[in-house]
């Protein structure tokens, strides 16, 4: 259990200039979007019993001890994603929020087997959410990419049989399906355990990510860089307990995809002003803000970065280089990622 750390307010101008700054979301679970108000919703329109009898009984329950208390209701919530329409619906909802706090990229985690283990067909999760990048992209130049992620919890090979059913789908999607990812309960589940299927993954060209360092130790943050060859660590704040895996994350300025309100619900950090987000930007890390999930951990990205900057008192440079990493770190095409970068230093430069 833990509270909301008390901090001191911010300026009126350094908390507009934060909401209005251009953003780069690289972890960002897409069923972790699924806010009360939809998930009820969609509850009703599929006739899916919940646990919840009501939309404010359900974020009474979002109170975590550590990630499994999450993951329990987060697999509960995702019963309610049945048709294409619903993962439609979930998706264009996490685009209009994240618009509204001037993500311009977001690169989007999916778990596939959350949803074939209950018997939806894997082609229904990727067009649900595919109509809904590609409708943003078109529509507000919205620009996204999928990574789809294999459940740790789950064996390798269940992890090789949705790669197998997914790769007929790969040329529909070749414009967004851009990565793989790892994901779910880390401890006890440690990267070699997958690392047949990222090697095979890898030989398909894809780009390579994992959850590592959340929960679990800095040994699995380098399995991950060595086992897996991931070119971003997603979360990766128990790094910090190794100095030498410190100083090789600086060196090759390996991304780390942090989640501050994330951390602060799974009880990773007891208080927001004890975060270490700021001690790693300054021993020379690749540090990006990201909201994880934030129907459940109280915010999206705007949210995640006036946390930050509220409890570790970050200056405006610290800022706008966390957001610099956040484009940088992307998996953008080259002249894309540039045309990104130079609107947000034209942005700090106008404000
Ligand atoms: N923060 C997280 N860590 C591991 N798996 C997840 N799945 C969704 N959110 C997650
Ligand atoms: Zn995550």
């Amino acid at each position: 259990m833990n509270t909301a750390s008390p901090t001191p307010s911010l300026p009126a101008d350094l908390k507009s200039f934060i909401e209005d700054m251009p953003k780069a979301e690289l972890h960002l679970h897409i069923e972790g979007t699924l806010e009360p108000e939809l998930l009820f919703a969609l509850a009703q329109r599929n006739n899916v019993k919940l646990a919840y009898d009501s939309v404010d009984a359900l974020r009474a329950a979002y109170d975590f001890s550590d990630l499994q208390s999450f993951l329990d209701l987060y697999y509960a919530g995702a019963a309610v994603l049945q048709t294409e329409q619903d993962f439609y619906e979930m998706t264009a909802a996490y685009i209009a929020r994240s618009r509204a706090d001037n993500v311009r990229h977001s690169e989007i985690f999916f778990d596939p087997q959350t949803h074939t283990e209950r018997g939806i067909g894997i082609d229904v999760v990727f067009a649900g959410i595919a109509r809904a990048l590609r409708e943003a992209r078109d529509t507000h130049g919205f620009s996204s990419g999928m990574i789809m992620s294999f459940l740790r919890h789950l064996s390798e090979d269940d992890a090789f049989a949705t790669l197998e059913a997914a790769l007929p789908l790969r040329e529909t999607y070749s414009d967004l399906w851009i990565g793989i990812g790892l994901d779910s309960a880390e401890r006890g589940n440690p990267p070699e355990k997958f690392a047949r299927v990222f090697a095979r993954c890898r030989e398909l060209g894809f780009h390579l990510v994992a959850h590592a360092g959340e929960e679990g130790p800095p040994q699995y943050v380098v399995d991950a860089l060595d086992v897996l060859h991931v070119e971003r660590i997603d979360h990766g704040v128990r790094s910090e307990e190794d100095p030498a895996l410190m100083q090789r994350l600086a060196q090759q300025r390996t991304p780390l995809t942090v989640c501050p309100l994330s951390n602060l619900k799974l009880c990773v950090v007891d208080d927001m002003r004890k975060h270490n987000l700021a001690r790693l930007l300054h021993a020379g890390l690749a540090v990006t803000v990201n909201s994880d999930d934030p129907a459940y951990f109280g915010g999206y990205m705007n949210a995640n970065f006036l946390a930050v900057a509220e409890a570790l008192r970050l200056s405006r440079t610290e800022l706008v280089m966390l957001a610099r990493n956040g484009f940088e770190a992307s998996f953008l095409p080259a002249a894309e990622k540039q045309r990104l970068l130079l609107e947000l230093d034209s942005y700090c430069t106008a404000t």
